[in-house]
């Protein structure tokens, strides 16, 4: 498959793909007013963020599916077919809204999905932080004490080690505006992909550093996102919208048949 996202490719870790400017300011500006024109009554409201659902609902063994609405598929589709990445159309849309101070907890996206995602990222830029899952980390659990190692008070140590097999190691991607992040392969299998709820999110030595810093928003700016010497920051001071692409395989017809 020779998709025309491969000169996209950031990292060391297969295979992460990042693509700047994936859609203009005024589709931008298009998606967040369907979005937000949605009822009310399509948000879900979890602790530490709001999302829709779109495309059906998400079981174990695949998806009740619904129709996706056009504004959608526009996307969806020049994601599918540019990529080049997907056996079949894109099925499923999460859409996330995080205010400065909210994220996403670490985690790994559910075995009902196809295991390449496409997210398209809207408003403020945010910084993803990918772990190693916690199966290729060496001592990562509290090492008891025993005589000689137990603290003066008595109490266990507790030894953090960040020493991962095969040369995993966690790293971040900047994720601008307008920007399309797909991720698959071992980044999509033995990582965990979160979000920080901190305002101000480093990102120096991104694997997408030099891609993310071209963006002009970073560098004109200042106050939506700036450079303070060497530390790299950015500053969350508007609402981040992301639009999650998944493929659900399994397509469940018939609610009967479940
Ligand atoms: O908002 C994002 O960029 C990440 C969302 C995500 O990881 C998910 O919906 O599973
Ligand atoms: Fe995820």
């Amino acid at each position: 498959m020779e998709g025309k996202f491969n000169n996209f490719v950031v990292g060391d870790v297969p295979t992460l793909m990042y693509i700047p400017n994936f859609v203009t300011v005024d589709e931008e500006n298009q998606l967040l007013n369907n979005i937000y024109e949605a009822p009310v009554s399509k948000w879900k409201s979890l602790k530490n963020r709001r999302l829709q659902n779109w495309g059906g609902v998400v079981h174990e063994k695949g998806l009740l599916p619904q129709e996706l609405p056009s504004w959608l598929t526009k996307i969806t589709r020049r994601i599918y077919e540019e990529s080049e990445l997907f056996p079949s159309a894109i099925n499923h849309v999460l859409i996330n809204e995080y205010h400065p101070n909210q994220g996403i907890m670490p985690h790994q996206d559910g075995p009902a999905y196809f295991p390449v995602v496409a997210i398209l990222s809207l408003g403020s830029p945010a910084v993803m932080d990918f772990t190693p899952h916690s199966k290729l980390r060496f001592g990562s659990n509290t090492l008891k004490g025993d005589a000689e190692n137990r603290r003066c008070d008595g109490r266990d140590f507790k030894i953090e080690t960040h020493e991962w097999i095969d040369n995993h190691h966690p790293f971040s991607v900047l994720l601008m505006p307008r920007s399309l992040l797909i991720f698959k392969d071992n980044a999509y299998s033995d990582y965990l992909h979160g979000i920080k709820d901190s305002v101000t999110q480093q990102h120096a030595g991104a694997v997408n550093e030099t891609q993310g810093m071209m963006h002009q928003e970073l560098n004109e700016k200042a106050d939506q996102a700036m450079r303070t010497g060497d530390l790299k920051v950015i500053h969350r001071t508007t609402t981040r919208i992301s639009l999650t692409c998944r493929l659900v395989l399994k397509v469940h017809r018939n609610l009967f048949k479940f």
